[in-house]
């Protein structure tokens, strides 16, 4: 025999042969969302990319006059393509116009009353990351330092109020301000502020109820986070062992309800607002935009210990 091992065969040496591990699938990546995540994650651009393709392909919507410097139809009922394409439908003035309202207050409703949600622990991280995605919009839409960072980028890239120019104003440093002097906030980059604020919020309720929810019943996925000496676990090792005595809370209750009907509502706005308003460019930056958001305040902690010890993660 060639053989440099002269031991005898391991049936000979009576040793038992190691059985074969059963294979683990492969965790999922904590720098990623789950696949349940990239599902609903999806179905944002995708209902971009069915808005824009239908106002390309419908002639009601083609044949309506549209106004490129204000990016909308004409308003006039009789010539607007919908009733949707108008920016006083009651939707847009009473809901998407108070967006973070709506998302707010159903976001309180579902954590006061959901029984998954008692533990003053759970509600104060709940509270704070509310805060960062707040935080985000107020950022974005509201105020960074001066004007938002959408109107920052409008004047960063090229645009700004024709008042300025015309009747000698200065400092119209954001479309709010032109307007009310009587200019128009024309020629740069208009990110979309109804993408980004129904596609921040309604993925903000997505994130904190769903995990809450669905993390029993429909999501047998694991989300994974790394630990502060580098290893790759599941999250659930971090809920805490009285929280894992499992409270009945799989049931979606009247807070969740109403949170589900913000974000179904938020949806159909988001198809709307991709049929009627802006160019497709500014509706992808307004999405990517919000995907930012979402990241920082749903992914990032997870491979960040430090942050994830003050953020936490919704349903842990
Ligand atoms: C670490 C620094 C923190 C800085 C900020 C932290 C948070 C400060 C507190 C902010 C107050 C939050 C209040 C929450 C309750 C409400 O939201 S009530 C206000 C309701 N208003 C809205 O929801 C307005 C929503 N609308 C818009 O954002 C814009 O109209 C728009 C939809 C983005 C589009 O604008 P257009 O003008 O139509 O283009
Ligand atoms: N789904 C929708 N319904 C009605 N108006 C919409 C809309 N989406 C966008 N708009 C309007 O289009 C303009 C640009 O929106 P945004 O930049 O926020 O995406 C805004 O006009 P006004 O600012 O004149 O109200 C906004 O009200």
């Amino acid at each position: 025999m060639n053989s440099t091992d002269d031991r005898p065969s391991p049936i000979l040496r009576n040793e038992r042969t190691p059985s074969p591990k059963p294979r683990q699938p492969p965790r999922n990546n904590p720098y990623l969302p789950t696949p349940t995540e990239v599902f609903f994650l999806a179905l944002y651009p995708l209902v971009l990319l069915f808005g824009t393709l239908y106002a390309v392909l419908s002639p009601t919507v083609r044949a309506a006059p549209y106004d490129h410097t204000t990016q909308s139809h004409i308003q006039d009922p009789s010539l607007a393509p919908s009733y949707f394409a108008r920016k006083n439908n009651l939707f847009n003035v009473l809901f998407v116009k108070k967006g973070w309202g709506w998302i707010t207050l159903s976001f309180i409703g579902f954590v006061l009353t959901h029984p998954s949600l008692k533990s003053p622990r759970a509600r104060v991280k709940a509270g704070i990351r509310w805060g960062i995605v707040t935080a985000c919009w107020v950022f974005v839409t509201q105020w960074f330092f001066g004007p938002g960072i959408i109107d920052r980028g409008f004047r960063i890239s090229g645009g700004g109020c024709d008042a300025e120019t015309e009747l000698g104003m200065k400092g119209l440093v954001s479309a709010a301000a032109c307007r009310a002097a009587g200019g128009r906030w024309k020629g740069g980059h208009d990110i979309s502020g109804h993408v980004f604020l129904l596609v921040l919020g309604s993925g903000f309720l997505l994130q904190e109820v769903g995990w809450v929810v669905g993390r029993k019943r429909l999501l047998k996925e694991e989300r994974t986070v790394v630990m502060i000496d580098g290893a790759v676990k599941g999250a659930e090792l971090e809920k805490e062992r009285r929280d894992r005595e499992e409270i009945n809370g799989d049931e979606l209750g009247h807070g969740g309800k109403f949170a589900v009907f913000v974000v179904g509502l938020s949806v159909w706005m988001l198809l709307m607002t991709a049929i009627y308003f802006h160019t497709w460019f500014e509706k992808l930056t307004g999405l990517l935009v919000a995907l930012a958001g979402l990241y920082v305040t749903y992914i990032l902690p997870r491979f960040v210990p430090a942050i994830r010890d003050i953020v936490g993660l919704p349903g842990i």
